[in-house]
């Protein structure tokens, strides 16, 4: 497992995107909506062999990023690991016990498969699993 990427929610993407650019000197390299999640999603590198910041905005009133926002304001939301194997891990993190949200992975952004643990089994911490899509 490496660091692919640190989920940070904000409430108004455009605002998150100058401040970043700011903050970073370069601008986002892809902005994703996945409706299944009820996001947008904007993406900047890493430095070599760093991890990417997600920024990860709500669509609509109802999904995980505005009830996450509603509760605790925008910040640092999820650590997203990447893996070989997705089926694989999610097999071996149930036998570990840890509580996966979903059965099976589902799409992410990113070409990415993607599969959530329960932050209650990560030490508070809401952890993402993800693997890049093979085309
Ligand atoms: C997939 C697209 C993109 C990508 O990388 O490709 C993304 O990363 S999209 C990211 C947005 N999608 C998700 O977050 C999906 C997984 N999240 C969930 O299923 C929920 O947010 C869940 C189950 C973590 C929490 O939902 P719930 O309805 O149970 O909300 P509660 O507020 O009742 O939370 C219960 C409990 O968990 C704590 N919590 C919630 N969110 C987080 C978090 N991000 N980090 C740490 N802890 C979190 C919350 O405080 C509650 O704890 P309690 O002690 O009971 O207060
Ligand atoms: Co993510």
């Amino acid at each position: 497992m490496r660091l692919e990427h640190i989920g940070i929610a904000v409430s108004n993407l455009e605002e998150s995107e100058a401040l970043l650019e700011k903050l970073l000197g370069r601008g986002s390299y892809k902005r994703e909506t996945v409706a299944e999640q009820s996001v947008t999603t904007s993406f900047y590198r890493g430095g070599a062999g760093e991890a990417k910041l997600e920024l990860v905005a709500p669509e609509g009133a109802t999904g995980p990023i505005q009830k996450y926002l509603d509760k605790r304001g925008p910040g640092i939301h999820h650590l997203a690991f990447e893996v070989d194997d997705i089926h694989a891990e999610m097999r071996r993190l149930r036998r570990d016990g840890f509580e996966l949200l979903q059965e099976v992975p589902t799409p992410g952004a990113d070409n990415k498969l993607v599969c959530f643990l329960h932050p209650k089994s990560t030490n508070g911490v809401l952890v993402e699993i993800c693997q890049s899509r093979r085309e």
